[in-house]
Parts: C-alpha cells; structure tokens; sequence
C-alpha cells in the first residue's frame, strides 16, 4: 500500500518540532537578549524602565513594567545613556526578530499543507475500499476460471443493471469475473447493494471504485492479468444529461480513457467489449438502423459522449492494437433494471396511482422504441467476449492490426410507448393515469429500430423475448423485490 500518509506525517512532526523551537527561540530574542552576548552589538547589561501609566477612574494602575519583562536572573539592564547602542539594539532586535518571525510563518504554513496533505491522503486512505492482502485474495479468488478455455474478465459497472446481470452469466458458466463499481447515487443505491448481495452469493467480488481511478485500475491489473475487460461503467440516461452534463464526460469519456490507458499498458492486453448505445444513431431516419449508417447526429450530450468513446476507442484500437468491440444497446430492459427508464417508473407510478407522463412526437405521432430484453442483452454481450480476438500490444506497443468491431444489440420490433404502457396496465392489473404530452426537446429521438443482421451473422445473436413476455418477467421480479404498493399505499 501507498506510505504517503505515513511520511506525511513524519513530516508534519518534524514541521511541529520546527515551529516548536523557532517559536521559543523568537520568544527568547525578544525577551531575552543574553543570547545575544557574543553579537559585536550586544548592548551592555542595561535596565529598560519604561513605566506606562494606566488611569482607570481615578485609580492609578500600577507600571506594566514587570509584568512586561521577566524578572529573572537574567533580564536585561540597557542604560540610559546608551541611547545609540540601545537604539542598534532595538533595530537589531526587532530585525531579528522579524525574521524568526517570518521563519515561523513559512514553517507554519508548511506545516499546515502538510497537514491537508496528510488529511487528505489519511482521508482516501482511511476511506479507500481497495488494498490488502485479503483484498487481493477476494480479487484472486473471484477472476478464477472454472472452466477448460475460459476467460478471467474485469466487468466495470458490475454493480449496474446489464453489468449485474452479464457477471452472473460469466460466473455461472465457469469464467473468473472481477466487478467494478463506484455505487453512485445517480438512482437508488440500494438497489445497487442489493444486485452487490446477490452477485456475492455467486462469488463474484465487485471492487467499490470509480473507473477515472488509474492506481486502482493498475492494481486490478498487477493482481489478475485480465484476459478480457466487459465495460458497462457509464452515465445513462438520455434527458439527464441536460441537468448534469458534467456526470457525462467524466465516466463517459475520462472514465473511458482512463481504463483504456489502463488496458494499453497491460502486458497481456486485455481484449475489451463496450457499451455504446443506440442513441448515436441520434436523427438518422433511415431504418432500421445498421452499423453504417451515419451517427453524426446526436441528440442528447448522453449520445454525444457515446459517439465519442467510439471515436476514442477506435484510436487506441488503431495505435496500441487493442481488441475492441462496442455494442449499441436498443432500450435495454427486464428484471433487476433501472429506476430512471420509462418501464419502470410508469410500473412504480401505475402501482402508486400517481400519473404517468407520456411524450408524443410531431404530429401527434406515436414514439417507438426497439426495447430489448435483458437476456438477449447478455447474449449478445457473452458472444462478444466469446468471438473477440485477442489484442496485439504488449507494454503500451502495437505488434499487428487487431479487430474493431461495433454491433447493433436491439430486438428488431419497435413498440410505441402507448403499448408499452398497456402492456404494463394489462400485467398490473391497475389502470395508468396518463398524461399525453408533446415531447420536449430534452434529447429524445422519436423511434431507434435496430438491424441486426451483423450481430447475428458474427455473434450468432438472436433476440428471442418479445415485450409483452419480457415485462411480465419484469413486473414479476418488481413485485417481489418490492412488494405490490412499493411502500405506498394505493390512492
Ligand atoms: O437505447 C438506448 O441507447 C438508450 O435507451 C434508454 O433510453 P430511452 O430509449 O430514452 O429509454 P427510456 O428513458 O426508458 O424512454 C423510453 C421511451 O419512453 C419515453 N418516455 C420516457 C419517460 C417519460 O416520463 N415518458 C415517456 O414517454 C421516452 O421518450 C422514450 O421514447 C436508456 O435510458 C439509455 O441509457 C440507453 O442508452
């Protein structure tokens, strides 16, 4: 582990002792000039007598004179007479004086950065969830493989909702899988523990951390040398980007190059499949959607950002050799999902009463999406890893051309978002209080339909769920995680 909070700290006491001496040291010229002896200007053995008088009402306060200076044995005699000396003296004094003073000011200040130094370093390493000895063991025992030609996997995002679900797939076949995930809060932490819960009953081990953190990601690699990276870690969501923009390019875009910094520099480098997502294809009309239509414009920051990791990602491939496949996931859905996508919110609401708001694109016409149930996601996502060549770097250097690939994961049957929510009525057995409105220009696109003829022909991917199946298994699993009011009783 990382020493830095111990020097620090060190150095905090060697910075303490410092200030310690300079402080009774500037005290002692001040007060006490015998240290001065020896000076050619040490001004003789002489008695300052300065007597300030006080008037408090009438009362006559007594001088200062003794209380100022310490009546010791060796307080200092300046005579009267010896108006120069004494004048060299005190300009010396003072001169020395300011300087200590000044000395202890730096000193000081050292010692205070110092101090936020060891705060902070002491503060990540007190709250850091990575590092140890037992750490590295969980991390060893979760990436071994079980099975005769699999594969260890780091599977950033693990404690998300395709990253959860893709771990499990892995594991259960026999892969080692490693997870990755910074818990935030951008919906419901405690949905995230509980797929964390569910992944350890499987023995898969999710790391807390964030994907921009080099030092773990380096750690992650000395500890397993990772044949494959499953990268899911990602902002979502499509109309939240207008309210935190920022969230997007740090775990879209530094985030991403972060971890490809990570993946070029390992040795053996890691053969990598990463979340794009439909959104790139943005207002291209053309449909269905194929890998080769443009993707030039973008809707939404969300989809802005997804273009630009196939971007970023296309020149690690081109410079380093690194084996990438990027999966453009159409409006991906099903059990253990996510609170912000429209299913499940309009699920949350239709059980509590509340209304839904539902947007309607120009001319009244209906918005479709090609929603995609998890299952074939993780499909998808399986064969990627399966079908993926190996990188061709080694120690940051590319040795040969290595594949970049960009599949189309989507269901191929667009539903508009009316059905979807008489699908939900229909499985709930509760009528939706529905709030048609026009769609506001937040970054939604008005249908995505994907071709998938690509996926199919090199991953053998074959969507087999369509929606009205898809959500009852959906709706299934929400009731029992969170029971049929969700908390709330029913108006
Ligand atoms: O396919 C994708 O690439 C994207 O799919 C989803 O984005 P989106 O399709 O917008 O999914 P939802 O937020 O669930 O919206 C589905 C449909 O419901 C509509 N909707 C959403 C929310 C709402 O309150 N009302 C409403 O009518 C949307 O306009 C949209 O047409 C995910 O949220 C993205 O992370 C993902 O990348």
């Amino acid at each position: 582990m990382d020493n830095a909070p111990l020097l620090s700290a060190r150095f905090n006491l060697c910075a303490g002792k410092l200030i310690s001496l300079l402080f009774l040291f500037s005290a002692s010229v001040s007060y006490h000039p015998f240290h001065f002896r020896k000076s050619p200007i040490t001004p003789p053995p002489t008695t300052i007598k300065i007597h300030f008088s006080i008037r408090k009402g009438n009362t006559k306060m007594p001088p200062l004179e003794d209380e100022t200076f310490p009546s010791t044995p060796g307080k200092f005699k300046i005579e009267r007479s010896h108006t120069m000396n004494r004048q060299l003296y005190r300009c010396f004094a003072s001169t020395s004086t300011m300087f200590l003073w000044a000395l202890f000011l730096i000193a000081l200040t050292a010692s205070y950065l110092s101090f936020q130094g060891f705060v902070d370093s002491g503060s990540r390493y007190l709250s850091a969830s990575w590092g140890g000895i037992q750490w590295e063991k969980q991390v060893r025992t979760s990436a071994q493989i079980h099975r005769q030609g699999g594969m260890s996997v780091l599977v950033t995002g693990a404690a998300g909702f395709v990253g959860s679900h893709v771990s499990l797939a892995l594991k259960r076949r026999g892969d080692g899988v490693v997870g990755l995930d910074n818990f935030n809060d951008y919906y419901d932490p405690s949905l995230k523990k509980a797929r964390k819960s569910l992944l350890n009953t499987h023995e898969v081990f999710i790391v807390e951390g964030d994907v921009n953190d080099a030092k773990l990601l380096a750690k992650l690699f000395d500890v397993v040398a990772f044949t494959h990276v499953m990268h899911l870690a990602a902002q979502a969501g499509v109309r939240y980007a207008m309210e935190n923009p920022q969230s997007y390019v740090h775990s879209n875009i530094a985030g991403l190059v972060t971890l490809l910094e990570t993946c070029k520099s390992a040795n053996p480098q890691p053969a990598i499949v990463w979340a794009s997502s439909s959104s790139v294809y943005g207002l291209n009309e053309k449909v269905p959607f194929s890998e080769s239509d443009r993707t030039d414009q973008p809707a939404s920051l969300y989809a802005a950002t997804k273009k630009a990791g196939e971007e970023i990602t296309h020149t690690y491939n081109h410079i380093y050799g690194l084996s990438i496949t990027g999966l453009r996931f159409f409006t991906v859905y099903g059990p253990w999902g996510r609170p912000d996508m429209a299913y499940f919110s309009f699920t949350r609401n239709i059980l509590q009463g509340k209304p839904i708001t539902v947007y309607r694109g120009k001319n009244r016409v209906d918005l479709a999406r090609d929603f995609t149930y998890i299952d074939d996601i993780v499909k998808g996502c399986v064969g990627s890893l399966d079908t993926a060549a190996k990188s061709t770097g080694s120690g940051g250097k590319k040795r040969g051309p290595a594949p970049y690939r960009i599949f189309n994961l989507g269901n191929t049957s667009p539903v508009t978002v009316p059905t979807l929510v008489s699908i939900l009525e229909r499985h709930l057995k509760v009528k939706a209080k529905r709030n048609i409105v026009d769609m506001p220009g937040n970054g939604d696109v008005p249908f995505t339909h994907a071709n998938i003829s690509s996926a199919r022909a090199e991953l053998g991917y074959k969507p087999t769920t369509d929606l009205q199946t898809g959500l009852k298994k959906f709706v299934k699993w929400y009731l029992s995680y969170y029971g049929y009011n969700h908390g709330k009783p029913v108006n």
